[in-house]
């Protein structure tokens, strides 16, 4: 997968490009990512890259011009068509679906503004998709850009280890994850679930998925409504649903 951000602070995309699996990614060339900076699309003494809002009120706006020519730059360096994406509090909400849509582009864009945004005709003529990570205000769209740098790249064939990969299919499928557990088996008198000693692997399966079904309940039940149950799910919510004081 190709991934392209144009960013005033391209060093901060290090952070994905040099850490973890999204760093093995590209060294392993299954992602390749590169950055350009708009400052390097100005042409004035000063290389501004922003303006004061028309309309008065606080704050700067980042210039349509050097953002438009450092994206037409990373279009042609792409490969296939690029999708791009500006990241900003107005945007789409993104989830788990969002990012798999996202992911099955050739080449992404990433768009990270700065200030309080960019110009609106700027987003009219060059974005393809406005995404928000949530209702909440960050200095920058580069943090919001490296999530979802991540979260496409765990999406790519090879990227996670084999074993992780499948652990991930069954969070992807619409359940927040189950307790984990691991050395000591005790600790400050709290034990790990017996189930989880037994080595019985479908006993083990079923009280994971059960503890996913009853977290979800408990925490997110918006995630149950639209959810097709599978016959094993509906008999293990049944006994959540009658266990005493349920
Ligand atoms: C109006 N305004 C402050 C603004 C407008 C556009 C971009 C930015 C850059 N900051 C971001 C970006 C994304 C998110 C998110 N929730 O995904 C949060 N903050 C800020």
């Amino acid at each position: 997968m190709w991934i392209g951000a144009v960013s005033l602070f391209p060093e901060m995309f290090n952070a994905v490009t040099d850490y973890g699996i999204t760093g093995r990614a590209v060294r392993d060339g299954l992602l390749t990512f590169n950055a350009w900076n708009p400052r390097d699309f100005t042409h004035d003494r000063h290389r501004t890259v922003d303006d004061r809002p028309y309309g008065g009120g606080p704050g700067m706006l980042m210039k349509i011009q050097p953002l438009r020519d450092a994206i037409h730059a990373a279009r042609e360096s792409a490969p296939g068509k690029a999708c791009v994406v500006y990241l900003s509090p107005q945007g789409e909400r993104l989830d788990q679906a969002g990012v798999e849509s996202l992911a099955s582009n050739e080449s992404l864009i990433l768009v990270a503004g700065r200030y309080e945004g960019v110009d609106e005709r700027l987003i009219a003529s060059e974005v393809d998709r406005e995404v928000s990570l949530g209702d909440f205000v960050l200095s920058g769209g580069e943090l919001a850009a490296m999530s979802v740098i991540d979260a496409v790249t765990r999406l790519i064939p090879g990227a996670l280890g084999h074993a992780q990969s499948a652990e991930q299919d069954s969070f992807a499928d619409g359940l927040l994850d189950c307790p984990h557990y691991t050395r000591p088996e005790v600790y400050e008198g709290q034990a790990v679930p017996d189930v989880l000693l037994g080595g019985h692997h479908d006993q083990i399966r079923r009280w994971r998925l059960q503890q996913s079904l009853r977290r979800t309940l408990e925490r997110r039940p918006d995630l149950l409504e639209k959810r097709v149950f599978t016959e094993e799910e509906r008999q293990l919510l049944d006994e959540i649903l009658n266990e005493p004081g349920a």
